[in-house]
């Protein structure tokens, strides 16, 4: 087993000055490559807090966090984006997707940004495009495209940079029922066959029965951790 994420007693304070907020309050958490993790919890429970955490999107106030053994804790700020860049994927709930690029260049904007030459930029928008099944949508606008369609798009862009895993925050939750299952055959699939790691947050039962492992948190702590058959179809 290879262990990507390894948070050591993490915890994240606000409002230190007066009543402070536990938003995570003392966390481990190891995660090895592979898995499709579902972050769950009550609203307020500290999830996106936590995907911010590991994602090096927010800095812990206590705790160690390292990622394929580098510590991202330690990093000058400069470093962690970088770092971010080359590692890291990410799948916002809102999609995030620049309105005046394509589906295309926003995929390959990323890789740009990492100096990929256009050869290599050019194959693996093709490729990633295959794999969200819109090859014939790529030079639409996000307006363009349906809500399902933007959020898979963002899937490709966070492959982009062959990440180590990508974090989604509850990538689903603005999805009707049938693009919420399509998005989740994608990440299945990407999980299978090219053992890409998922931690996503949801709400939604649907999507938390499609995991492997369910994490549960509470007030900013991990109250439960089970591996689970996933049901996926
Ligand atoms: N910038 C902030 N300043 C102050 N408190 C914050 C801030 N961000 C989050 N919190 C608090 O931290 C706690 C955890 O919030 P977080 O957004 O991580 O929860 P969540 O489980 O993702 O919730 P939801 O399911 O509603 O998105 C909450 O009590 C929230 O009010």
């Amino acid at each position: 087993m290879e262990t990507i994420i390894d948070a050591h007693n993490i915890s994240k304070i606000y409002n230190k000055e007066s009543i402070p907020v536990y938003a995570i309050n003392q966390v481990h958490l190891h995660i090895e490559k592979g898995e499709f993790t579902a972050l769950v919890g009550p609203s307020g429970s500290g999830k996106t807090t936590l995907l911010n955490l590991i994602g090096g999107l927010d800095r812990a106030d206590e705790g160690s966090i390292s990622i394929n053994g580098e510590e991202i804790t330690q990093m000058s700020s400069g470093d962690l984006i970088d770092f971010r860049l080359k590692n890291i994927g990410f799948v916002f709930q809102s999609y995030n997707l620049i309105p005046v690029l394509t589906a295309k260049e926003n995929v390959e904007f990323i890789m740009q940004l990492q100096g990929i030459n256009e050869k290599d930029r050019i194959e693996r928008v093709k490729l990633l495009f295959k794999q969200i099944g819109l090859e014939d949508k790529m030079d639409y606008r996000p307006s363009q495209l349906s809500g399902g369609q933007q959020q898979r798009v963002a899937v490709a862009r966070a492959l982009a940079s062959r990440p180590q895993f990508v974090l989604a925050d509850e990538p689903t939750a603005n999805l009707d029922s049938a693009s919420a299952n399509n998005l989740l055959d994608i990440m299945w699939k990407l999980n299978q066959e090219e053992h890409i790691t998922f931690i996503f947050s949801t709400h939604d039962q649907r999507v938390i029965d499609r995991a492997k492992r369910v994490i549960t948190l509470v007030d900013g702590r991990i109250v439960s951790d089970t591996n689970q058959v996933p049901i996926n179809h």
